[in-house]
């Protein structure tokens, strides 16, 4: 299933957030989204999510989902949002109860998802023992559990000290590799964005406008940290951003 976004627009009140996003993101692929703060990055995810309706324009979904989807939509958040009370294995059961799957198959989903995150040793730790790196595993597990058309990850990495988000971005490419996913990524982070993205939306300050989406070829399992088309590739979206960036950011001081 692919989603196209037809011409969003949005205000909240007075303030005009978005204007004229039109957009394809295909199936199997993972689609970034980038831009100086406030230009409403997170605001357009809760539309591709359905959580709000843009004041104009529509998210279409395109095709049907894959077989076996048991929500077509899921998020992934910065701040992993799990149960403090329940295990990782109870976390990831709480996103399937709704859909009352026979108790075997429930049980295989969650051993399958607990596998592709490498987090079968730790099925019956809580949040609280576990680091955050695994604590984003757990969150991501949960959203695959759900078998999603798209996942919607809202900057899943930005919690995370330097040394454990490479170690995500590493699993999350060989989770991709193994199974392509498709993915919505909002990212303040330019070298993820890179690392991850096969498309890249470089969005204007607010209100937020396409200037620019930019596609990087080089399969996901053949980009390196420190690889110089992806740093340049990563300067090109500096270049676009930094004026916006430190307007946006000016504009803030002065709120
Ligand atoms: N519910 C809301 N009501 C009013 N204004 C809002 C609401 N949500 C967001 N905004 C405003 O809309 C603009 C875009 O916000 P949004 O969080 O989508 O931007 P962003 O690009 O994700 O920002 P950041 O990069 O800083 O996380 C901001 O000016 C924000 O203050």
């Amino acid at each position: 299933m692919d989603l196209r976004l037809d011409g969003i627009h949005h205000s909240y009140g007075s303030t005009e957030v978005l204007s004229g996003i039109s957009l394809d993101i295909p199936a199997g692929q993972i689609v970034c989204l980038v831009g100086p703060s406030g230009c409403g990055k997170s605001t357009l995810l809760r539309f591709v999510g359905g959580l709000e309706q843009p004041t104009g324009g529509a998210v279409l979904q395109v095709g049907t989902p894959p077989a076996g989807c048991l929500n077509p939509l899921t998020y992934v958040f910065q701040d992993f949002a799990l149960l403090p009370w329940r295990s990782v294995r109870g976390n990831i059961a709480f996103a399937l109860a709704p859909h009352r799957l026979p108790r075997a198959e429930e049980e295989a989903i969650i051993t399958d998802v607990l596998a592709r995150t490498k987090l079968s040793d730790f099925a019956d730790a809580l949040p609280k023992q576990i680091s955050g790196g695994m604590k984003q595993r757990v969150a991501i597990a949960r959203a695959l559990a759900v078998r999603p058309a798209v996942m919607l990850m809202d900057e899943p990495l930005s919690a995370l000290d330097s040394q454990t988000r490479e170690l995500l971005m590493d699993d999350l490419v060989t989770l991709w590799t193994r199974a392509p996913f498709t993915a919505v990524y909002v990212t303040h982070n330019l070298s993820e964005a890179v690392r991850l993205g096969h498309k890249i939306v470089v969005l204007s300050r607010r209100p937020g406008k396409i200037r620019e989406v930019v596609d990087i070829d080089t399969p996901l399992s053949e980009r390196r940290h420190g690889d110089p088309a992806l740093e340049a590739a990563e300067a090109r979206l500096w270049g676009l951003m930094r004026d916006e960036a430190a307007a946006a950011d000016a504009e803030l001081l002065h709120v």
